[in-house]
């Protein structure tokens, strides 16, 4: 048994350390600073307070990213000066944030020990590396993020810390190896247990998905199937799941080798980022050779992101969420006792309203951020949930999840073409083209621009604000701009009322919504880790089954040219072009 002693460390405060939208992100220069990382770990522990840091049970481990092993190690001996009992890592501290939040939910140790909460180590779909970004945020008991309460309490005690406590003398753990360590401090015993990454989110998945009919799905000579990680943590699951569990070929997947740079690339799952899967599956500028599979699908850095592709065929988020709450009940055994209800974020497209009309669901409009969905869960009001940035998930967990939203368009395949004798598969595409036909269609796009001086993105969007004042005018400038799109019925900014705890969430983006359904959004994206970043959400509902098959591009150009020229996009960020366009 190794004993330990307890160091209490003089510090001062770091300036900036609020957690956004999901954890503290910044540059790896920035955190590698002596204590910053340590006021942080320690301000959350302070926020916790003792009694509930005290004999807890805390998974610590992430995407992967440069700094992670660093990080473990630090977050492991604070946590043991804390009086934490327990820490558990997964393998080579590699844990994808959904399966952080089954591990909270689901995973029991060898002792019996249940996890009270996780610190994990990502910046999502940030790029990685000495020269890019890390982060940190802090899951709860019910496995999700940490609500704002939490956050700016942790914020609060970073701006006055004066000192924090360290097991310098505990041995750095052995992250590579499976095994429990046990350690012995002034206070008693603290053990550390690192288990295989991907265990529990494998039993997790096959008590939801009906496992036997997506490997009769994946061995038909009719399907193929390809799955690019992005060198994320997706890769550590991409294999059990896919290749071992479902019988896929290992040359379906791409880039799946977690990495600490994610092989220099930006492991966001979208059209831009996702090069080679985009190419491969027939969408890109330059084409592979040969056909392309069927089925694609992309994840993030830590795989709570998901892109979903047919073959030449691009399927967005929000049109993805809809889909899928569509047809659970009859493709995913989870679902078959019914929906509970259905959410999105406000930027999402209104493809889901539509489902959750039609099929009689609960449906909520919720702010931009996961933890949003997480109370509508906990109170039993909400099953599928999704979000335009490429998140999609469900409440068998408190985070999103990539490959839960892989697996639920798997079996959403296998079902549509179960007993199917002809030769004709029923492909992604056929079942997005029946959806628009039965529900309508809302072209959709998302307009970037990335890093823009702060200041000028906060301007464009105080004058949009002040544009809302009179809707006459802007109706005038729209009629100059276009004469062919619709009159605004509305404008605001969103404003949020949580229907489980009555807390109001204000300032969610500025929308304007016309009289024919069409909303144009603007919001400052809060995951950024530098300068800001100016969205641009533009969405046009058609009923008339004649109009659903254009190009989107097309479908929205005068909708786009009424959106850069009222917000003066260019006037105010300098910017011709959008950095990414999705
Ligand atoms: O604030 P943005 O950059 O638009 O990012 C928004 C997204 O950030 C993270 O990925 C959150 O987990 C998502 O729930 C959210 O939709
Ligand atoms: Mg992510």
């Amino acid at each position: 048994m190794v004993l330990f002693n307890v160091s209490r460390k003089d510090t001062t405060p770091f300036d900036g350390q609020k957690p956004g939208t999901s954890g503290l992100r910044k540059k790896v220069k920035v955190f590698i600073q002596p204590n910053y990382l340590e006021n942080f770990v320690q301000a959350s522990f302070n926020a916790l307070t003792a009694e509930k840091v005290r004999g807890a049970t805390l998974v610590v481990s992430g995407d992967g990213r440069y700094y992670s092993k660093e990080a473990i190690q630090i977050i492991t001996k604070m946590s043991a000066a804390n009086g934490v009992r327990r820490v558990w890592i997964g393998q080579n501290g590699l844990l994808s944030t959904p399966a952080v939040s089954g591990v909270i939910r689901e995973r029991i140790g060898p002792d019996g020990s249940k996890a009270t909460g996780a610190f994990i180590l990502t910046a999502s779909h940030n790029p990685g590396g000495p020269n890019e970004d890390f982060g940190i945020k802090y899951n709860m008991e019910n496995g999700g993020p940490a609500p704002e309460g939490i956050t700016n309490k942790i914020y609060e005690y970073t701006t006055t810390i004066k000192e924090y406590f360290i097991a310098e003398d505990l041995p750095d753990v052995d992250i590579a190896t499976t095994g429990v360590t046990n350690f012995t401090g002034p206070e008693g015993p603290f053990d550390v247990e690192v288990f295989d990454s991907a265990s529990d989110y494998v039993k997790l998945m096959k008590s939801i998905f009906d496992f036997e009919s997506l490997r009769k799905l994946l061995s038909s000579p009719k399907f193929t199937f390809c799955y690019d990680a992005l060198h994320g943590v997706g890769g550590a699951y991409a294999k059990r799941i896919f290749v071992d569990e479902l019988g896929a070929q290992e040359s379906s997947l791409l880039n799946c080798t977690p990495k600490e740079d994610f092989g220099g690339g930006h492991p966001d799952p979208n059209l831009t980022y996702a090069k080679e899967l985009v190419a491969r599956m027939g969408l890109g500028k330059s084409e592979s050779k040969g056909e392309p599979p069927e089925f694609g699908a992309a994840a993030d850095g830590d795989a709570d992101r998901n892109m979903i592709l047919g073959k030449r065929f691009f399927v967005t988020p929000s049109d993805s969420v809809a889909i899928i709450a569509a047809n659970a009940v009859e493709a995913i055994p989870y679902f078959s006792g019914g929906l509970k209800g259905v959410a999105r974020s406000m930027p999402t497209s209104a493809a889901l309203d539509v489902v959750a009309k039609s099929l009689n669901l609960k449906f909520f409009e919720v702010p931009t951020g996961w933890k949003f969905f997480g109370n509508l869960m906990d109170a039993g009001l909400c099953s599928v949930c999704g979000e335009e940035s490429f998140g999609t998930g469900s409440d068998h967990i408190r985070e999103k999840d990539g490959i839960w939203a892989v697996l639920a368009w798997l079996s959403i395949l296998a079902y549509k073409n179960k007993d199917k004798t002809e030769d004709k598969f029923v492909t992604v595409e056929d079942i997005v083209r029946q959806h628009w036909a039965a529900y309508g269609r809302h072209y959709y796009t998302r307009y970037d621009y990335e890093n823009v001086d702060a200041g000028a993105a906060k301007e464009l969007m105080s004058y949009l604000v002040k544009l809302q004042s009179s809707l006459s005018e802007v109706n005038q400038i729209i009629k100059g701009i276009r004469s062919d799109v619709s009159n605004v019925a509305h404008a605001d900014e969103f404003e949020y009322k949580d229907s489980v705890d009555g807390s109001i969430s204000s300032h969610q983006g500025i929308r304007y919504l016309f009289e024919d359904g069409s909303r144009l959004i603007f919001r400052l994206s809060g995951t950024g880790s530098e300068g800001a970043t100016i969205r641009l959400y533009i969405e046009q509902y058609e009923k008339d089954p004649s109009k659903i098959g254009r190009l989107s591009q097309d479908a929205l150009a005068p909708l786009v040219e009424v959106a850069l020229k009222l917000s003066k996009m260019q006037e105010f960020t300098g910017r011709s072009a959008p950095t990414v366009i999705t």
